[in-house]
C-alpha cells in the first residue's frame, strides 16, 4: 500500500491532537497542543475558532510531516459536538468566538421555548431535549447579536457550523460547507427520521436554512485540502464525527449489545440502535454515525459529575493537591481497605443531576454516615457513585425495546482504577472492556476514513480494533449488590429533595 496512513485530527474542548494510524490499525505519530476556554461573563464559555484552527493546522502539519505527505491517504476529523460558530461567507472571518458547548447564554431563549410548550415538539422530531447545551438555540444567539444577522444569513453571507464544518472549511480554502450526519444531529436542527434540516425547527429556532452546511454521511469525501500553510494541497477528507460517537465506533463499530461509557469530570453512556426511538423521555436520542452505507442511531445520557464528583470528595477531605498518581494509589487502596461503604452514599449532584433524572434544582448529599464512617467510607461511596450513575443510565435504556447489553466497553481516565472497573462489572452483572488505546475517538474517525477509502469490510476494520481488557462480574456479589443500589436510588431520591418542596 503506497499511502498507508490516515492521519487523524481530534478537536476537543481543552486539547487537540492529531495522530498518524497505519493500515494495522496502529498509532504511528502524533502531537497534540492545549486549547483555551474563555468565560467572560458567569455561565458564558467560549474559544477563539481562528486560535482552535490554528492549533488544529499545527499539529495536523506535525504529524503529516512526520509521517511524510506522501504517505498520507486521507485525513478523518471526530469533534466536540454541540459548539456553535458563525462566520462570513466571503472570506470565513468568524463573527465571533465559537460558543462552546458549555456555555448557558442560549438559556433565556430555551426557558422561553418551554414556556411556549415547544418541549414535545422538539423532543419528538429531533430526539433531544430543550436546553442551551445543543448548538440551534446558539446559533439563534449569535443571529441575534450580529447586525442585520437574519437578514444576512437568509442572503447566504453567513454560514453557521458545528466545528467540523469550521474546520472542514478552512482545511479546503473555502471550497466545502459540509459536516456530518452525527454533528448535524446535535445542533437540534435535524429531524432524525428523514435526516434533513427539519422546516419546523428551523423556524422555531429562526435559523434561515442558507447559513447551514450539507449534511453528508461521516465516512465520505468530504473535500480535498487547499491553501493551508505548510500542508500539501489535495489531501483528501475522509471522515467527520462527532467525539464521543467515533469512541463508541472505535470500541466495537457499534455491534449490538456494545455500549459505551466515557469517564472524565462527566460521563457520556451511548449505546448503538438500528433505528431512532424516542419513547424514552429520560434519554437523549441521537444520530450515532453514517458510514456512507446506513446510518446508525444512539441512546445517549449524559452524566455531569463523575470523575468530578471524586474530584469534589477529594478536595472537601484536604486533598486536593495529590497528583495524578496518588490519587489513583489511593483510589484503589481506600476502597478496598473496607468491606461496603456500611450505607454511606454520596450523590454529587454538585450543579443539579443530568440523565436519567435531569433535574436543575437537585443538589449533591452524603447520607447514612454514623460513628464509625471515616475516609475509606466516604472515598468508596464517591467512586461507587461514578458506577451507580453509569448503572441508572443503564436502566433507563433497557426500557428501549431493541436494547442489549452484553458488554459495557470504557474508556477515559478513571477506567485506569481496577478497583472500580470490578465493582463496575459486579454492580452491572456483565463484563467491562477497557479499551487499550487513549486514542480512541481519532482511532474512530479513522477507521471511518478507511471504510471511505473502499476496499475494506466491517470485519477488516474489527480486526483493526484495539484490544480491551475485561473485567468478568461476580455474579454472588451482583445479587448482593442490588440491595445495596436499592440504597442509592433512595439516596439519589433524598438529592432531589429540594425540588419538590
Ligand atoms: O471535548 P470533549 O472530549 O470533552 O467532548 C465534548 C463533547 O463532545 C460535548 O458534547
Amino acid at each position: 500500500m503506497d499511502k498507508p496512513l490516515i492521519v487523524a485530527l481530534d478537536e476537543g474542548t481543552s486539547n487537540v491532537k492529531a495522530v498518524a494510524i497505519d493500515a494495522r490499525g496502529e498509532v504511528v505519530a502524533k502531537a497534540s497542543l492545549p486549547l483555551r476556554l474563555a468565560t467572560p461573563k458567569p455561565g458564558w464559555v467560549e474559544q477563539d475558532g481562528e486560535a482552535l484552527l490554528a492549533a488544529s493546522f499545527t499539529v495536523l502539519r506535525q504529524v503529516i510531516n512526520e509521517a511524510g505527505a506522501r504517505h498520507v491517504a486521507a485525513l478523518a476529523v471526530s469533534n466536540q459536538r454541540e459548539t456553535a460558530i458563525g462566520w462570513l461567507r466571503d472570506g470565513g472571518r468568524p463573527l465571533s468566538p465559537a460558543l462552546s458547548w458549555q456555555c448557558s447564554r442560549a438559556a433565556p431563549f430555551c426557558e422561553q421555548l418551554r414556556r411556549d410548550r415547544q418541549n414535545e415538539i422538539i423532543r419528538s422530531t429531533t430526539g433531544l431535549p430543550v436546553a442551551p447545551l445543543f448548538s440551534a438555540p446558539k446559533m439563534r444567539w449569535l443571529l441575534d447579536n450580529t447586525p442585520q444577522g437574519q437578514a444576512r444569513a437568509a442572503r447566504g453571507e453567513i454560514c453557521l457550523g458545528t466545528i467540523d464544518a469550521w474546520l472542514l472549511w478552512h482545511l479546503t480554502g473555502g471550497e466545502q460547507f459540509r459536516c456530518d450526519y452525527s454533528n448535524a444531529a446535535r445542533t437540534q436542527l435535524v429531524n432524525l427520521h428523514t435526516l434533513e434540516w427539519d422546516d419546523a425547527m428551523l423556524a422555531l429556532f429562526g435559523i434561515p436554512r442558507a447559513a447551514l452546511p450539507e449534511i453528508c454521511p461521516s465516512a465520505w469525501r468530504f473535500g480535498v485540502t487547499k491553501g493551508v500553510d505548510g500542508i500539501a494541497d489535495g489531501i483528501p477528507v475522509l471522515a467527520m464525527v462527532g467525539d464521543s460517537h467515533a469512541a463508541l465506533y472505535g470500541h466495537g463499530l457499534g455491534r449490538a449489545g456494545g455500549i459505551k461509557a466515557t469517564y472524565g469530570t462527566g460521563t457520556s453512556v451511548m449505546a448503538p440502535l438500528p433505528t431512532p426511538d424516542m419513547r424514552i423521555t429520560q434519554l437523549a436520542t441521537t444520530l450515532a454515525w453514517h458510514d456512507g452505507a446506513r446510518a446508525v442511531y444512539g441512546l445517549e445520557g449524559n452524566i455531569p459529575h463523575t470523575g468530578d464528583g471524586l474530584a469534589w470528595m477529594l478536595q472537601a477531605m484536604g486533598h486536593g493537591t495529590l497528583d495524578e498518581a496518588q490519587r489513583l494509589e489511593w483510589f484503589q487502596r481506600l476502597p478496598q481497605s473496607i468491606a461496603s461503604t456500611d450505607g454511606v452514599y454520596f450523590v454529587p449532584a454538585l450543579t443539579g443531576s443530568g440523565a436519567p433524572w435531569w433535574d436543575d434544582q437537585a443538589r449533591g448529599i452524603i447520607c447514612g454516615l454514623s460513628r464509625g464512617s471515616g475516609p475509606a467510607h466516604l472515598v468508596r461511596a464517591a467512586l461507587e457513585a461514578i458506577a451507580y450513575q453509569i448503572a441508572d443510565v443503564i436502566e433507563a435504556m433497557k426500557a428501549h425495546p431493541e436494547f442489549q447489553l452484553n458488554t459495557l466497553m470504557v474508556d477515559g481516565g478513571p477506567t485506569r482504577n481496577r478497583w472500580l472497573m470490578q465493582f463496575q462489572a459486579d454492580l452491572l452483572g456483565c463484563p467491562v472492556a477497557r479499551s487499550a488505546t487513549a486514542e480512541l475517538s481519532a482511532l474512530g474517525a479513522g477507521l471511518l476514513a478507511r471504510k471511505a477509502l473502499g476496499g475494506l469490510n466491517d470485519d477488516d476494520l474489527l480486526a483493526l480494533l484495539p484490544d480491551h481488557e475485561t473485567w468478568q462480574p461476580d455474579m454472588a456479589r451482583h445479587a448482593r449488590l442490588q440491595r445495596d443500589y436499592l440504597g442509592w436510588r433512595d439516596a439519589v431520591a433524598r438529592a432531589h429533595w429540594k425540588a419538590s418542596h
